[in-house]
């Protein structure tokens, strides 16, 4: 692959000097003819325009560009050109918006909202293609990409012949890309199909004379291929773009996602060429993971933008909400512990729920990350079996790739609100915390539970406080959050702490009093006696 020469970032108008992204600071004020209060500091986010058509079957079309869009972290406004009844079957019917209304939604976007990139889809009459280009010529943005979609993958027309010449003599010269299937590059050119690469390098320097920046011919449909493979070229250089080609018959889409996702990328202000392969891999990322899926009865179905959809279902015994009432015995475990007792972390987890742990967290300090995962898995799969929440010590990284149902952090590490941005709305986080201070910072931070302690003197942990009876029952009565304690509980106190009547204080963590035994199982059973005899 050829490098990417400084003339050639200065021929995309996206990275001139005045496309670098700043913070904005806006200034307002509530009382009239009072001087502008600074409210906030505001950042604009980057910011594609879509105009398209809409496909009910939300695979291609404005609801693809969407999906891509928010998948690569940049905002997305719709104009939408027609609305069509589509499935996984085919193109059942095309309702053209009238033009004056596609000028209308135009206006409304662009005289209001700073765009970025302006990417066009189905444009479905020369009416329409007239509206945009007025529109252009009225509205600056950074850079035009036009993908000239005319027939979808199912083979139905989306844009006749009518709209071709405005394309070639007006559209693509304002274009910074135009990106053609093959279909799509010989209407353009008015030629016999495309077949070969030889053939894409030729349509490329054609359409490259119809004036357009730089020009991709997607390759999705090339005959005989074993790679999905693109030709780019710049007006100067040909760059062969190649991928593995997924097998699926998932691909309804892949167009409109390849397009908006360049369109993405510009809008962050990467410069054309290393936009274009980043969008190419994601695009074969989304169609690997999704290439199993079932949308529809028809030949085409559409692809998992987020990449998500499956972690939903292959866990279906996962509990999408916290019960504070899971606290009750919550059982932590420990490596060494287990090394002493000679018992693998699986089976120190499994006597713990088989005896009645209502809550299991890996807090494993000196197991490599490997082996970490590994257990972590094990101890997944066997906690969903039993409706047991897992939650992993610390370790988010860890968390994420098992998909375990939350992480429990210190004081020390990653702040909540970080961890809370890393791992989504719905995964339990859990914090350590001594004061009602850090106790209201954890709620403030939308934490599910605090963890207080310790409550005696223990030597699970190194230089450890201890907050005693007085210092759990302060934090208690001053915590939103429902709260488990820890620190040297076992058979013998468990009763008193949980005597302490804090409606909040919903059940004690344990280390020792299970783990550093000989029956996990046992211990387990007569501390959830205890506990539940405490909690009537
Ligand atoms: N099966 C596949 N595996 C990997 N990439 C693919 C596959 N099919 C299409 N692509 C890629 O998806 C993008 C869109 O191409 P294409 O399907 O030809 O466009 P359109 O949807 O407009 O017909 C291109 O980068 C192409 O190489
Ligand atoms: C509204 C609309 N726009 C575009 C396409 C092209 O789809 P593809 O990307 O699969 O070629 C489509 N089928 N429907």
């Amino acid at each position: 692959m050829s490098v990417v020469s400084a003339e050639f970032l200065s021929s995309c108008s996206l990275f001139s000097p005045s496309f670098q992204k700043q913070p904005r600071v806006f200034r307002r004020s509530n009382r009239r003819n009072s001087p502008p209060v600074l409210v906030a500091e505001m950042v604009r986010v980057p910011h594609v325009l879509t105009v398209a058509g809409s496909d009910s079957s939300a695979g291609a079309g404005i609801q693809a560009d969407l999906k891509a869009c928010a998948a690569r972290g940049v905002y997305c406004s719709t104009v939408i050109t027609a609305v069509t009844a589509q499935n996984t079957v085919g193109v059942q019917g095309v309702h053209a918006v009238p033009e004056d209304f596609v000028g209308e939604q135009l206006k409304s976007v662009l005289s209001d909202m700073p765009v970025d990139v302006v990417k066009t889809g189905m444009l479905p009459s020369e009416a329409i293609v007239q509206v945009l280009l007025q529109t252009l010529d009225e509205f600056h943005c950074q850079a035009l990409v036009v993908d000239p979609v005319m027939v979808s993958t199912s083979g139905d027309v989306l844009a006749g012949p009518s709209i071709l010449s405005s394309f070639r003599e007006k559209l693509l010269p304002k274009a910074d890309l135009v990106t053609p299937n093959l279909k799509e590059a010989s209407a353009l050119l008015g030629c016999p199909q495309i077949q070969t690469l030889a053939d894409m390098r030729s349509a490329a320097k054609l359409i490259y004379n119809m004036g357009p920046q730089h020009v991709l011919i997607k390759g999705g449909d090339l005959p005989a291929s074993s790679d999905a493979v693109d030709i780019f070229y710049d007006g100067e250089t040909f760059y062969e773009l190649c991928s593995s080609r997924i097998k699926t018959s998932n691909t309804h889409g892949t167009g409109c996602t390849l397009a908006s996702s360049i369109a993405a990328e510009l809008a962050k202000g990467f410069p054309m060429l290393p936009a274009i392969k980043v969008a190419k891999r994601y695009v074969e990322t989304a169609l690997d993971y999704s290439k199993d899926i079932v949308f529809g009865n028809g030949p085409q179905g559409p692809f998992d933008h987020v990449i998500k959809l499956k972690n939903n279902i292959s866990s279906p015994s996962r509990k999408l909400v916290f019960n504070p009432d899971d606290l009750l015995l919550y059982a932590v475990t420990d490596s060494g512990m287990n090394r002493k007792w000679n018992r693998s972390i699986t089976d120190a987890v499994k006597g713990a729920i088989e005896g009645g742990a209502t809550i299991i967290q890996l807090r494993e300090k000196d197991t490599d990350t490997r082996d970490f995962l590994q257990s972590a898995k094990s101890c997944l799969e066997l906690c969903r079996s039993h409706g047991v929440p897992l939650i992993i010590n610390d370790r988010i990284d860890v968390a994420l790739a098992c998909d375990a149902d939350g992480v429990h952090v210190g004081q020390s590490d990653m702040p909540v609100s970080v961890v809370r941005a890393l791992v989504g709305t719905e995964k339990i986080i859990g914090v350590s915390c001594k004061t009602p201070e850090q106790a209201e910072k954890a709620w403030m931070d939308s934490a599910d539970y605090i963890g207080c302690g310790g409550v005696y003197p223990t030597n699970t942990k190194a230089n450890n406080i201890t907050v005693g009876l007085d210092g759990l029952k302060k934090v208690c009565l001053n915590s939103k959050l429902p709260v488990v304690a820890i620190g040297g509980i076992g058979i013998s106190n468990a009763h008193s702490v949980i005597e302490i009547g804090v409606p909040n204080l919903k059940g004690v963590a344990v280390v020792s009093a299970l783990f550093d035994t000989e029956c996990v199982l046992t211990e387990a059973r007569k501390l959830h006696a205890v506990l539940s005899d405490a909690a009537k």
